[in-house]
């Protein structure tokens, strides 16, 4: 059997309840008026599979690290959030990124999506 060298990502995803409007947004755009979204988080993570346990980190380290970000966004007016006065999907998804702590691990990506049609996903610069 070929041995090949494979790079591991684990993801999880949760959802909160939040409403937000688009301070910036010209004149008239809808998103300039308050309105809710069931946003949808995934977080993956990528690093070495322990030699005994056979996992990255357990999925409830995922849990355990959601849970406080979870309890800032929640059923709040994100725009109320400190740092997340314009709460596009881009800005929520690097405010959630810089906030999250895996302890031994590494969030490869962070995806925020809004709706089921719309999303975006941030991930550590290469260099
Ligand atoms: N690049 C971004 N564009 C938009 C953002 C954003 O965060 N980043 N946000 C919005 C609004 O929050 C809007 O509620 C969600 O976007 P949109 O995909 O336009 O939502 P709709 O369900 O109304 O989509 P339609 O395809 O127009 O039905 C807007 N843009
Ligand atoms: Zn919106």
């Amino acid at each position: 059997m070929k041995k090949i060298p494979l790079i591991t990502e684990i993801s999880k995803e949760y959802t909160f309840e939040a409403a937000h409007h688009l301070p910036h947004v010209e004149k008239g755009h809808k998103c300039s008026r308050v309105h809710g979204h069931s946003y949808r988080i995934e977080i993956t993570l990528q690093g070495p599979i322990h030699p005994q346990l056979g996992w990255l980190v357990d999925f409830a380290e995922l849990n355990a690290a959601w849970e406080p970000l979870n309890e800032q966004l929640d059923h709040r007016l994100l725009n109320d959030v400190p740092g997340l006065e314009n709460p596009t999907s881009e800005l929520l998804a690097a405010w959630i990124y810089e906030r999250l702590d895996i302890p031994g691990a590494r969030v490869s990506r962070l995806k925020v999506a809004e709706t089921c049609m719309s999303s975006c996903t941030v991930f550590p610069a290469p260099g």
